[in-house]
């Protein structure tokens, strides 16, 4: 079954705009680049074409993921740590994100595009988690679902979000908001720990059956697990550390793009190029450059002509004499 997917994937993802009528938006970047929406997203989930999903952290990484062939974007608390260096994603404030996710939505014009409502922005009543959400929808122009880390605890505030118009996708599993109260970033539900694994199922199957959650990210948790919830769930799985048979993947981009010079040890993170390593390269090219005056170059400089610069120092002169 798996194996027919994958043969099929190359072909149907060649043809997948001209199956799939892409839905009306108001201001699309370019015709090739129409929006997608959670039409797209659930009818990609019904053909059984895993669906890509990448953090973005910035308006440069909202591009590079913009203009990549990548079907959702998160803007991820993570970049609580990732951009703003704090030591984990509970120092971040509401007003320090919700700036950053405006950038980043001003970059992100053609994809799925959701948000996370970071630590202390909704845990204290279903009002706060609206507020919260309307405050991104209004500043952020291009969102479309908002992600709320937690279970069953939760499912009041799905339900009044759903009913009022906005999407929610769940997030469970390791919720690293929740990292001090878990011990750490720890795999949930491993191999002794049946009893755990059973909640993580149990946890998922009713937030699904709540009928108020469009998707659900899966972290941390050992790949059958994930698998077991993939194929017991109609919603759309997204793994980060969930394994292969989840109807998704998402990473943190700057994991990814190898940015942050120290991520690379996480287990599910696989770094498809070394951008950290690229550019402390360039700087010190740079750096050796300036210092041997190779650089700037005749081609990165503005020119006189001889005319020209003999009058100007004919006249520097005179008034320097003059002083
Ligand atoms: N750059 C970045 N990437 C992320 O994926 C990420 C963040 N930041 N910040 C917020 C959370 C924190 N995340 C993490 C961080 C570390 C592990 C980690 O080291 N896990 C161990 C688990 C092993 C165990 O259970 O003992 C691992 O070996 O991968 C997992 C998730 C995921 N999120
Ligand atoms: C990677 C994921 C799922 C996330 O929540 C984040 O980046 O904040
Ligand atoms: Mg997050």
């Amino acid at each position: 079954m798996f194996c027919s997917k994958w043969l099929l994937r190359s072909s149907r993802q060649r043809g997948f705009s001209s199956f799939i009528k892409p839905s009306y938006s108001a201001q699309p970047s370019s015709p090739t680049h129409q929006r997608k929406t959670i039409l797209d997203i659930q009818q990609q989930h019904r053909d059984k074409i895993p669906i890509t999903c990448i953090t973005a952290h910035d308006y440069i990484t909202g591009k590079f993921a913009n203009e990549s062939n990548v079907d959702a974007v998160l803007i991820g608390d993570s970049l609580s740590m990732v951009q703003l260096g704090y030591p984990s994603t509970n120092q971040l404030k509401f007003d320090e994100f919700t700036y950053i996710a405006q950038a980043v939505s001003r970059a992100v014009t053609s994809k799925y595009l959701i948000c996370d409502l970071p630590f202390g922005s909704y845990e204290s009543s279903v009002s706060k988690a609206v507020e919260s959400a309307m405050k991104l929808f209004q500043d952020c122009d291009n969102l479309q679902a908002i992600k709320i880390e937690g279970g069953v605890e939760y499912l009041e505030y799905f339900k009044k979000l759903d009913d009022i118009g906005i999407a929610v996708c769940g997030h469970y599993g390791l919720t690293p908001q929740r990292h001090a109260y878990l011990g750490g970033y720890k795999l949930q539900g491993g191999s002794k720990k049946l009893q755990q694994s059973l909640e993580i199922f149990q946890t998922c199957l009713k937030l699904q059956n709540s009928g108020k959650v469009k998707m659900l990210v899966l972290e941390c948790i050992p790949q059958a697990l994930g698998r077991l919830i993939t194929q017991n769930l109609d919603i759309p799985t997204i793994s980060i550390g969930a394994g292969k048979y989840c109807s998704g993947q998402i990473l943190v981009q700057a994991d990814l793009l190898g940015m942050t010079g120290s991520t690379n040890n996480i287990k599910f993170v696989k770094q498809y190029a070394s951008f950290y390593d690229t550019a402390i390269d360039a700087l010190n090219d740079y750096d050796r450059e300036v210092k041997n005056q190779q650089f700037p170059g005749p081609e990165h400089s503005f020119m006189m002509s001889k005319d020209s610069y003999q009058e100007l120092d004919y006249e520097i002169k005179k008034m320097v004499k003059s002083f």
